[in-house]
């Protein structure tokens, strides 16, 4: 099943065309990447199919619904969670308090909370401040926020970013241990992330879809290993 269809999708900002005519398929309970270059306009699309800014053409079906002129509040609530850069957390409330303010206005929101932090393992964690964590952790607390909305599509901004290597391995299973009740939409720069965890993969190149397919797919086509793999397993 398809979870989620974007066609035609364009976006440019001045006279760059920093999306420009992507279509993307999404099935439900997958774990996809996004991967390419720097510039190549995956936090465009991704801002795209969250709703924080409007394509100038194209659409995008949810769940068989057209969800292009939703706002983005409109697209959370429908289930499509974008996990924010690790800014988007406040510093000063406690872990606790940080998902209770994601959630908001769930009905048992200290159950809702402490369901979220058993998922991610950060009960013992709830009651510290949120700033004073180690940066794994405020990732994880960033997902957690995410996560707690139950969302059916969570899109995940470089989350490896900036993480330890023996965090990379936890984040990993945790990322698996989601699908395929929700389905994860990645930006990932950390190739050997992207292998092992990805179903699918779509390649964005100067704003276009390159290649989408299995990684052993992406991996042979040519115009992917000319653009940006090297013809290895380089890191971007
Ligand atoms: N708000 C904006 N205003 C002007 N130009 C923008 C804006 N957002 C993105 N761009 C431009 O659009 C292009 C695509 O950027 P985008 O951030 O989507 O790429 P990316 O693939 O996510 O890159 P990276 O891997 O470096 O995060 C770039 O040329 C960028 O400079």
């Amino acid at each position: 099943m398809t979870l989620l269809e974007a066609r035609g999708l364009q976006r440019h900002f001045g006279g760059i065309p920093a999306v420009d005519g992507v279509d993307l398929t999404l099935r439900a309970g997958e774990i996809h990447a996004l991967i390419g270059p720097n510039g190549a306009g995956k936090t465009t699309l991704v801002s795209l199919l969250s709703g924080r800014i409007t394509p100038q053409a194209g659409r995008i079906l949810f769940a068989g619904e057209d969800i292009t002129a939703l706002p983005a509040h409109r697209r959370v609530a429908k289930g499509i969670a974008y996990t924010f850069q690790i800014t988007s957390i406040y510093p000063r409330l406690t872990v606790f308090d940080n998902v209770a303010l994601a959630l908001r206005d769930s009905r048992d929101l200290p159950r809702a909370v402490g369901a979220a932090l058993a998922r991610t393992g950060l009960q013992a964690l709830a009651g510290e401040t949120a700033g004073e964590l180690s940066y794994g952790h405020q990732r994880l607390l960033e997902l957690t926020m995410g996560l707690a909305l139950k969302p059916r599509l969570l899109i995940l901004d470089e989350p490896t970013q900036g993480l330890a290597n023996e965090d990379i391995a936890g984040f990993k299973a945790l990322v698996r241990s989601l699908v395929p009740e929700t389905t994860v939409l990645l930006i990932e720069h950390n190739m050997e992330v992207v292998m092992d965890l990805a179903d699918r993969i779509t390649v964005l190149n100067f704003g276009r879809s390159l290649a989408s397919g299995t990684p052993a797919e992406v991996r042979a086509n040519a115009d992917v290993q000319a653009a940006y793999l090297g013809g290895d397993d380089a890191e971007a």
